[in-house]
This record gives C-alpha cells, structure tokens and sequence, in this order.
C-alpha cells in the first residue's frame, strides 16, 4: 500500500469544513475524494484526443490514504472507522474498488454503504468517501 499523505501534504477541504470532527468518543471525516494537494485528481488521465479516462482503483486507493492521513491528525488510523459510507458515480465500477476497499479493510470491522451518486464536487472525481471513527480519548 502507498505511504499515506502527510498533513502538510494532504489536499485541503474544498470549503468551510474541516477533514475531520471529534465529538466524544467519535471522529467523523468529512466527503474525502482522490484530489491531490496540486487540485488534481488522482486516476485521471487526459489524452491528446481530448478524452478522459478514469482509474477507480488509482481513486479508492488515493481516497482511503487521504483518510487514512486525516485520520491520523486526530490519533487514529482506519482500524477505528465502524462506519464508512462509498459514493460511486458509476456503479459499473463497483467490484475494483470493491477488491481495493478490501485490501485496506480486510479485517471488515467497519460497516459500510455504498451508494451511486450522478455526480461529486469536481468532475474529475469518481468515488468519495465519509467515515465515522471511534477512538475513546484517553
Ligand atoms: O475533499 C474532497 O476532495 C471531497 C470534497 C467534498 C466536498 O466538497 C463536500 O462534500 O462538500
């Protein structure tokens, strides 16, 4: 798995949100996409016709560790998350994330939905994710 972004190297919210809340017991993370600290989104991919092809899985993978990173600022990792919400823009893709999610959540101890959605903040983006982490403070 790819080392996760730092926080100085993690895209920041898009707008007046932060990537993460504390509240108790719980953490919740706010829609977190593959967008890159550049405004890029990772997977995509502009051909000289002008096409544009999408990589779901270069997606969900740049989506968990942009999760992982904001996790991290509040003390925890992906192994606390027991609720994770998907938003797929095309459900088409499903079983390649899905075989990625797995990779990343292969001890299924988070619950998770997956929705298709007709489309996210920035055309670019195909999956984006929101989670909701529960790490006891000390
Ligand atoms: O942070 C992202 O790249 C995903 C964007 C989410 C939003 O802007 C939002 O849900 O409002």
């Amino acid at each position: 798995m790819n080392a996760s972004p730092t926080e100085s190297t993690r895209p920041q919210p898009l707008g007046a949100y932060p990537a993460h809340v504390r509240a108790g017991d719980f953490i919740y993370l706010s829609g977190t996409s593959a967008r890159l600290p550049d405004g890029s989104i990772a997977g995509t991919t502009r051909h000289a016709d002008g096409s544009v092809a999408h990589d779901i899985e270069v997606q969900t993978r740049t989506v968990i560790e942009n999760m992982r990173s904001a996790l991290a600022e509040a003390g925890a990792d992906l192994s606390h998350c027991i609720d994770v919400t998907v938003f797929l823009t095309d459900m088409r893709d499903f079983p390649r994330y899905n075989a990625v999610y797995g990779e990343y959540f292969a001890s299924a101890r988070a619950a998770r939905t997956t929705v298709g959605v007709r489309e996210l903040p920035k055309p670019d983006m195909i999956v984006e994710m929101k989670a909701v982490a529960y790490l006891p403070q000390a």
